[in-house]
């Protein structure tokens, strides 16, 4: 699919299938959860480009390649994107974090804004948002709507799991943003959750079911 970037390496293809398994308790899906994430966070940064640095290496000057200069901002939509931006920012420390609070309604499944926060200078910023579940897609949009209205420009959606529908909604909403994911599931079921899917991420990174 156009835009789409589907990660199948065998090692994400493993970490994912433990995550799917219901039998998976809450402190391993969590290890994974981010595991999964920088393993992921590698692959939607590999368009950055180096700018360079000079150092002294213990025999020689050199003009070194460095990603420091980067504005970097990660935006985890709440909660279960949260595990995402933790992972991620042990890859890149100086990366700005800033947070959409969304929840889907359980009756209408639209989104909820109930909280949002981030760094100045988004315009500047090569953005990453963050969320394992890409279903129908509302969350993932509403969240690309606010960022946009905040000025960010270069984003890029970055989730474990995607269903054909939200991704069909996101391309048609926006179009230039591209989405970075381990699996595209086969459909949505009646709740609106991914199938096979593994579940309720938030749930099952928190525990709270
Ligand atoms: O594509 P959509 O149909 O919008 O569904 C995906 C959203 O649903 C989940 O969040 P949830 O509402 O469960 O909130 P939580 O992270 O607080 O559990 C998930 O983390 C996404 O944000
Ligand atoms: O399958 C789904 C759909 C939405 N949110 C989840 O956490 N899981
Ligand atoms: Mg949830």
């Amino acid at each position: 699919m156009k835009n789409t970037h589907l990660i199948n390496h065998p090692l994400v293809q493993h970490k994912l299938t433990i995550m799917r398994d219901k039998n998976t308790g809450t402190k391993q899906f969590r290890e994974l959860s981010k595991e999964l994430s920088q393993l992921l966070g590698y692959e939607a940064m590999r368009h950055l480009t180096n700018s360079y640095m000079e150092i002294d290496t213990p025999l020689t000057k050199m003009s070194a390649p460095t990603l420091s200069g980067k504005k970097l901002a990660l935006i985890p939509i709440l909660r279960a994107g949260l595990v995402m931006s933790d992972a991620i920012a042990d890859f890149v420390p100086h990366a700005k974090i800033g947070h959409i609070g969304l929840y889907r309604d359980p009756e209408t499944h639209l989104p909820i804004e109930y909280y949002s926060k981030f760094p100045t200078e988004l315009d500047l910023c090569e953005v990453f948002v963050l969320d394992p579940m890409l279903a129908t897609g509302g969350s993932a949009i509403a969240a690309l709507s606010i960022l946009k209205e905040h000025g960010a420009k270069n984003i890029k959606f970055v989730c474990f799991l995607a269903a054909p529908e939200g991704i069909a909604k996101l391309h048609e909403s926006h179009p230039d943003v591209d989405i970075y994911t381990a699996a595209i599931d086969e459909k949505l079921n009646e709740n609106s959750y991914i199938v096979p899917g593994l579940g309720d991420a938030g749930d099952r990174i928190f525990g709270t079911k």
